[in-house]
């Protein structure tokens, strides 16, 4: 019976610590050989972290990986241990997989597919791999493929499979998340092991950097589709997993397929080198006969989803920046208030400072609000009024204000006193400012710069307002108990920068801004093509204009974490001077 025991090491890289990379790829080799695996997978160019963007435009960043990786290299003695570096020839740099053995390079296999669209720009640093090779272990035959190349159907794990006789395909990969993504993952990577009748091993990274965060996932796949292991979200983890090439076998005999596309795949070129490693000295080579259960980690519902891939994004960016305390300014409103739970999620509640900064304009309740979420999260709350300063400028600015109404500028005064006030503390105290800012606004420009904008890290930057409030009822669910207040929830939302205002005084409700904003930010309908969903013309219009000219207050945005198809940053890239406008 040909078993072998495959270890996916879903690790969380930091992008540029080379050595605290190299320690952990090393530490994961250890575990993965005490438990007999054969081949142990870990993350797309997991010693440099990803994306490493313009560190790959520096020589001594690129020896310094290729320093890394011989250490790794000589901690493999009975193990192939498949690792993600930037490989570099006297020609160009490559997205490069290391096929290591008994402390011996066996190979290297080079990305061809190098994505450039949405947040990605591999064209801008790398050459495109030109072979596909396989390696051959005694017989074992796997063929090893980096994240994009197998999400084509016909890529380079296809002609691995047809043209080289893989058994086992191997992906490595750097996928960040969004919503829903890892179903879509899974359903891709199920086609991909039926149609190549092959098992498929996805080892994906986990974490956070800057506003993408990976949510790890990795899985297993037999080679009639159906999932054999996976790994939890959002953790680290070593997945062991054991499979048979001798269904690979059978099953091929049955399903005729590839003797047709073999010649396909010889027909367009490809060179699919066998490159010769030793027999595997796993399981394979032992006399065990009972195959391990592997964990099927399950999965979260939607909302939970979201949540948790927040807190991660969270967490990574402050401890990865070399904070340990964040500060969150605590409105009363729904926006800080779920802010400040995903911060005491990610980090814990010694670690998260409330401050309620109060003007003539806040109501009663909503400091008895902002005080009532302290207590429920077990927070630190300060209590700073802006009346003094507010009244400063106010007076500073009578003379050459003389005449003017009290307008947006008053209004954004606060707004500035209150940013002022939490990047004070946060020079004082070294604490992180988090900003509160949701894709909602942050769409439509509804935020002052310099002002409730300032801050270190925007958690829900890609949050729409109504998936905020979705976010908050399911957190209240949990059985800690409800911590954002009900009264935080229900009332309508308000800045508080002037008597009696509400959102949507200058806003349409949010559950028809989102709707648009989705539409036009994410899909780039035409105003035409979102009238025809049934909106409202003016309002279409309105909101586009509005979208179109906040493009300037964007660009000076804090990061935040990405968890749409399309979120405001890399994904998103408009030009700020522009006079194109879509009409309706
Ligand atoms: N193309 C461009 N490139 C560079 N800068 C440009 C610019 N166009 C305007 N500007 C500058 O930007 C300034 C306007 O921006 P800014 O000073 O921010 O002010 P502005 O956008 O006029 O006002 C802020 C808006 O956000 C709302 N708000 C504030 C605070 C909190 C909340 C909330 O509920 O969360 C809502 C507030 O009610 C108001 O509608 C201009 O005076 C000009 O200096
Ligand atoms: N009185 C206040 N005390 C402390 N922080 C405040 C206060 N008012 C505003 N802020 C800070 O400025 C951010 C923007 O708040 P604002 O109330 O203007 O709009 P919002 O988007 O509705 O946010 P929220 O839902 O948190 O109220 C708040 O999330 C909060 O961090
Ligand atoms: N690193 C990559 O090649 C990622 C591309 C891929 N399609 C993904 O998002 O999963």
């Amino acid at each position: 019976m040909r078993r072998i025991r495959l270890a996916l090491a879903q690790l969380n890289m930091t992008v540029g610590d080379l050595e605290g990379n190299a320690k952990k790829i090393k530490a994961a080799i250890v575990r993965a050989r005490a438990q007999h695996a054969d081949v142990v997978l870990f993350p797309e160019l997991a010693v440099s972290g990803y994306p490493p963007e313009d560190l790959l435009l520096k020589p001594d960043f690129i020896d310094a990986n290729r320093r890394a990786l011989d250490d790794i290299r000589k901690e493999t003695d009975d193990i192939v241990a498949i690792v993600g570096f930037p490989s570099a020839d006297d020609y160009d740099i490559y997205n490069a997989a290391a096929v290591l053995q008994n402390g011996r390079l066996v190979g290297e296999y080079r990305k061809h597919y190098l994505p450039n669209y949405s947040v990605f720009d591999e064209n801008r640093y790398f050459g495109e791999g030109q072979e596909s090779p396989v390696f051959d272990f005694g017989g074992d035959i796997v063929g090893v493929s980096i994240c994009e190349d197998i999400w084509y159907p016909s890529g380079p794990p296809q002609w691995q499979a047809l043209a080289g006789g893989a058994e086992l395909l191997v992906n490595l990969s750097a996928s960040p998340y969004y919503r829903g993504k890892p179903h879509e993952r899974a359903r891709m990577l199920a086609t991909r092991a039926a149609d190549n009748v092959a098992v498929v091993a996805y080892c994906n990274l986990v974490g956070g950097q800057d506003e993408l965060v990976f949510d790890g996932g990795s899985m297993v796949f037999a080679p009639d589709g159906h999932m054999l292991a996976r790994a939890p979200l959002g953790e680290e983890t070593l997945l062991v997993v054991d499979v048979s090439l001798d269904e690979v076998f059978r099953k091929r005999l049955h399903d005729p397929r590839r003797r047709k596309d073999v010649e396909l795949a010889k027909h367009f070129g490809r060179i699919v080198p066998r490159l010769e490693g030793e027999p595997l000295r796993g399981v394979s080579a032992r006399e065990e006969t009972e195959p391990r259960e592997a964990l099927v980690a399950p999965y979260p519902d939607d909302l939970e989803e979201v949540y948790r891939m927040l807190v991660l994004g969270i967490r990574d960016y402050v401890h990865k920046n070399g904070f340990e305390k964040v500060v969150v300014g605590l409105s009363g409103g729904i926006d800080s208030a779920l802010t400040a739970t995903l911060a005491v999620d990610a980090l814990g509640p010694d670690n998260v400072v409330g401050v309620r900064m109060p003007s003539r304009f806040s109501s009663e309740g909503s400091l008895r609000d902002a005080e009532e979420l302290a207590v429920n999260l077990g927070i630190r709350l300060l209590t700073i009024s802006i009346e003094p300063p507010f009244e400063g400028y106010l007076e500073a600015l009578k003379e050459v204000f003389a005449g003017r109404e009290f307008d947006v500028t008053e209004e954004n005064i606060q707004a500035r006193i209150r940013g002022n006030y939490l990047m004070a503390l946060s020079n004082k105290f070294g604490w992180l400012v988090l900003s509160t800012g949701n894709k909602s606004e942050s769409a439509v420009g509804y935020a002052t710069l310099y002002g409730d904008m300032a801050g270190g890290f925007a958690p829900l930057k890609d949050v729409y307002k109504t998936l905020v409030y979705a976010l908050a009822t399911w957190r209240n669910t949990l059985p800690d108990g409800p911590v954002i207040p009900h009264n935080t929830i229900v009332k309508p939302p308000s800045a508080e920068l002037r008597p009696g205002q509400q959102d949507t005084d200058s806003l349409p409700p949010y559950e028809v801004l989102d709707a648009i904003l989705r539409l036009y930010i994410e899909e780039d309908y035409s105003p035409t093509d979102i009238v025809a969903q049934g909106f409202d013309p003016t309002t279409v219009e309105r909101v586009i204009r509005m979208v179109d000219r906040s493009e300037y207050k964007r660009r000076q945005a804090a990061p935040g974490v990405k968890i749409t198809p399309r979120a405001f940053g890399k994904d998103r890239r408009l030009p700020i001077t522009n006079r194109y406008r879509s009409r309706a």
